[in-house]
């Protein structure tokens, strides 16, 4: 077995665990978002299923790519620094003698192994994936994931640290419908699907602008994919697929949480690459809430409109839905609006937690676990749906803070620079999952901290 340890990925010595910061500074300034953490990763793992090398663009420098990038090393892919600054090369050409590895991999890191798992199958007819890490926000469990793979006709055997795929016969098309529109098993079916043998119908597909940049790297890979109405994608297997050369799509996750930041701390923040069309939905709310927005071909400039803020009501959702990733640093804002919001989380169960720190703070948060009764909704909601009841505005106070995890990271930093007096924020590195170049880009727009451990 092969052990990938943490600190081999994570070299990176740019950011410390424990920051101290002087709140109540307007951001303001430029900051520059990159490659999508939820493509670049995808993006780089597809690699594995090309006879020729890849090159990918706009790759961040963040912790989920150096997982990534050693998964892929220990499997045999040279990759290296293109010429283009922020490029990878991806090459394969070695993979298939480097032969089977049982990886111990990066547990409780990331939760990309798992989208090795058709790409290896094509590759060497089996594979070991080690349990799943990321971020601690409900079961995530990968149910739909391990009967995709068993359609495609793959043997799945659950074992205590992982689980062993086999594929004896090979892997054939197949007709699947997801329970719900999950990303990951959605980038599963693709990644597995474009090498099978036959023709893959996948209903109720998620349709994330992340799964529609992966589609376009499967298909200048030589991947016949199709996107029709209602969820519903073709993919014709074929034989072979070459390398490609894709610049990823920005982050949009990383703009929406500078725009929160602009609008949390009454700043402006100019966030070059940022993207209008795959941002509608955040920008709408954005507006609703008293924010405003200019667009032009370079990025996007994000401030308040007004003070204090207006309150809104609000759903997480699939895409073309208000991403769940957004609410964290939104609900930071929500706190300087003038009456009640209310944040209905409908995608994971366990994710307003974080709120909790925001309430020790100052803020006045109430979260309903189980969802609140009679509230009005779109659409019939899963029973997994909690709320949150934001009432304001509400100064917020320094405090001592630990960041449970990625977006409720960076929404505890945006609090801490709103708020009056000095915080203590701990466990910062899990922002490196996600963020490149955090501290930077926090210094370029003046924050008043220092990285005290
Ligand atoms: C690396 C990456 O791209 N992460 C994103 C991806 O996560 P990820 O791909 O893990 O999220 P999914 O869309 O799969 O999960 C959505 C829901 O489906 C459930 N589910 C999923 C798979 C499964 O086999 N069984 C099951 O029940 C999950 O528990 C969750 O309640 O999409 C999420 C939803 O936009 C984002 O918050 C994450 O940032
Ligand atoms: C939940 C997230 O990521 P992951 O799926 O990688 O844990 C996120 O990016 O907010």
């Amino acid at each position: 077995m092969t052990s990938v340890t943490e600190a081999e990925s994570a070299a990176t010595p740019e950011l410390g665990d424990v920051l101290e910061i002087r709140g109540g500074r307007p951001l303001r300034g430029q900051v520059d978002v990159k490659g999508a953490k939820n493509l670049a990763t995808k993006a780089m793992v597809a690699s594995l299923l090309g006879e020729t090398p890849s090159i990918l663009r706009d790759v961040p420098e963040i912790r989920d790519v150096e997982v990534v990038r050693s998964l892929l090393e220990v499997h045999g892919v040279r990759v290296t620094e293109g010429e283009e600054p922020g490029s990878l090369v991806l090459d394969p050409t070695a993979a298939k003698s480097a032969g089977f590895e049982e990886i111990d991999a990066h547990a409780g890191s990331s939760r990309i192994p798992i989208l090795f798992c058709g790409p290896l199958l094509h590759l060497l007819g089996q594979a070991f994936i080690p349990d799943l890490g990321g971020c601690r926000i409900g079961d995530r469990p990968i149910d739909f994931h391990l009967d995709a793979l068993r359609k495609f006709g793959a043997i799945v055997d659950k074992q205590p640290n992982g689980i062993r795929l086999s594929a004896p016969e090979g892997l054939h098309g197949a007709s699947i419908e997801l329970p719900y529109p999950s990303v990951g098993a959605t980038e599963q079916v693709l990644l597995t699907a474009v090498r099978a043998k036959g023709v893959t119908e996948l209903k109720n597909a998620a349709i994330e602008p992340e799964i529609m940049d992966l589609i376009g790297v499967l298909q200048k890979m030589g991947a016949i994919i199709s996107y029709e109405p209602n969820r519903v994608i073709f993919i014709e297997g074929v034989a072979e697929l070459k390398g490609y050369d894709h610049r990823s799509l920005f982050d949009r996750n990383e703009a929406a949480s500078w725009a929160c930041a602009a609008l949390a701390t009454d700043g402006e923040i100019f966030v070059k690459g940022a993207r209008q069309y795959e941002m509608l939905t955040f920008l709408n709310v954005y507006r609703k809430t008293g924010g405003a927005f200019d667009i032009t071909d370079e990025g996007i400039t994000f401030r308040r409109a007004k003070t204090p803020l207006n309150p809104v009501m609000v759903e997480t959702d699939v895409h073309p839905g208000f991403m769940t990733d957004w609410q964290q640093p939104l609900i930071v804002a929500l706190t300087q609006a003038e009456g009640v919001s209310i944040v209905h989380e409908t995608v994971y169960e366990n994710r307003l937690g974080f709120t909790s720190a925001l309430n020790q703070m100052g803020a006045d948060i109430v979260v309903h676990p189980e969802g609140l009764a009679g509230a009005y909704r779109r659409v019939a909601r899963r029973p997994l749906e909690q709320a949150a009841v934001i009432t304001g505005p509400t100064p917020l106070q320094g405090a001592d803070i630990v960041v449970p995890d990625l977006r409720g990271g960076y929404a505890y930093v945006i609090a801490a620079l709103a708020a009056k007096g000095t915080s203590r924020v701990s466990n910062v590195g899990i922002i490196r999952r996600g963020y490149e170049k955090f501290f930077d880009k926090l210094t370029a727009l003046g924050a008043d901290f220092d990285v005290v451990g």
